[in-house]
């Protein structure tokens, strides 16, 4: 395995928190890593701070500049919804082909290149191209990223089913504990998906502070089996 996409149950979910997790964490452990998250969406101008590249940027210990940016980045629209809808308010397709090329070309110029998705996996890229059907064009492994909210046991379900009946492997799934106070208990919603599904899956804890990935629990054993 030369690279993991991570997708997840939805949006907003903690995607580029784990991604910036793996590769600090792998960075820490003197292992090579290239991470992308090709297509954003709900860029408005070209100031990137704050947004998803910029986290992975940092995460890699990359510069935030324009090479980076069109390094890290190079599919960015300015709406933040579906890239197939985005991309139709600027009058553009998503030119699906030159992200399959672009992916592969990463894949194959590093050892192991971690690859963000857009929203979870069943979003449109086009009008007949999802995220799923990117993961499996690029032929990689997952991990699914979910929350913690009430709610997230059936979209986790739901989302490893029908990734399976895709036959798209999922290595983890990783439950990214929810902001706000009410929510169930991470461990117990932990419980639930390991007694209905045959993935592993992890938790992280809500962490305090804009680099909490620094922080987070070791991902690298369980979205990295040996
Ligand atoms: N365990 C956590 N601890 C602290 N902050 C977290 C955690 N998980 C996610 N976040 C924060 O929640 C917000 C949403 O997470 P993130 O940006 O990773 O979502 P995403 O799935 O990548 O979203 P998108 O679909 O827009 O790419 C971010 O501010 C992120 O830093
Ligand atoms: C703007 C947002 N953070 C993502 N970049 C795009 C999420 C699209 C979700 C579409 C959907 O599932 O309805
Ligand atoms: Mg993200």
């Amino acid at each position: 395995m030369n690279g993991l996409f991570i997708t997840s149950t939805g949006t907003e979910i903690g995607k580029t928190f784990v991604t910036a997790c793996l590769c600090h964490q792998l960075i820490e452990a003197g292992k090579p890593v290239d991470a992308i998250k090709p297509i954003i969406s709900g860029i408005n101008g070209a100031d990137m701070t704050g947004t998803d590249t910029a986290v992975i940027a940092e995460s890699l210990r990359l510069p935030l500049d324009a090479a980076t940016i069109d390094q890290l980045s190079p599919f960015r629209y300015k709406a933040p919804l579906a890239p197939s809808m985005a991309a139709a308010l600027e009058g553009k397709t998503l030119d699906y082909d030159a992200l399959i090329t672009l992916c592969k070309g990463r894949l194959s110029a590093s050892p192991f290149t971690l690859i963000e998705g857009v929203g979870g996996s069943f979003v449109p890229l086009t009008h007949n191209r999802l995220v799923a059907d990117w993961i499996s064009d690029i032929n990689l492994a997952s991990v699914l990223v979910a929350g913690s909210y009430l709610g997230t046991i059936s979209h986790i379900i739901a989302t490893a089913e029908a990734m399976k009946t895709r036959k798209l492997p999922i290595t983890a799934i990783v439950i990214s504990e929810t902001a706000g106070a009410g929510h169930p208990d991470l461990l117990k919603t932990q419980e639930q998906i390991e007694n209905w599904t045959d993935i592993p899956v992890v938790t992280v804890p809500r962490i305090k502070g804009t680099e909490g990935w620094k922080q987070a629990p070791d991902l690298l054993a369980a979205c990295l089996p040996q």
